[in-house]
């Protein structure tokens, strides 16, 4: 008994003004239109550190060191359809410019401006931590 659990591993990128990355979820996914922290689900074989640096490249186009992720917080959702466990890391440093490949809308937005931007209701505990560290 009980649901999947779902590991994904999210990053808040904080640039030299304190802002926060924010990315859109494309239409036809689910959660369309909501506003997320990159990163996503862990591949097979996968630590969750292999899994943003990787897709920190392939949605940001920037490289990532396993060094600049620290550990922030973690969100821990019920899902209709499965458990979301999804540790979030906090990275102030990378190589490259931010670039939205995959034509997903992105935003830099202050940490006292993050509730404007709807996000999935796993995020919503994590805001009031991100207020208080930045
Ligand atoms: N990257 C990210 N995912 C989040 C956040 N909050 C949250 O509930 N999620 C959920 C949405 C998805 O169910 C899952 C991330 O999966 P994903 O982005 O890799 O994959 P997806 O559901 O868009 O689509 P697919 O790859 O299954 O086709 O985690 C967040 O802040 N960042």
């Amino acid at each position: 008994m009980g649901v999947a659990l779902v590991t994904v591993a999210a990053c808040a990128l904080v640039d030299a003004d304190g802002r926060v990355l924010l990315a859109q979820r494309p239409e036809g996914k689910p959660m369309a239109g909501l506003w997320e922290f990159p990163g996503g689900k862990l591949e097979a074989g996968e630590t969750p550190e292999e899994t943003l640096i990787r897709e920190l490249n392939e949605e940001l186009g920037i490289t990532v060191r396993q060094a600049c992720l620290a550990p922030l917080t973690f969100a821990s959702h019920a899902y209709e359809r499965f458990h979301l466990l999804m540790p979030l890391y906090i990275c102030r440093r990378w190589e490259g410019i931010v670039q939205p490949m995959e034509g997903q809308a992105l935003k830099w937005a202050e940490p006292k401006r993050l509730r404007d931007y709807p996000m999935p209701p796993a995020d919503e505990p994590l805001i009031p931590m991100l207020i208080d560290l930045l």
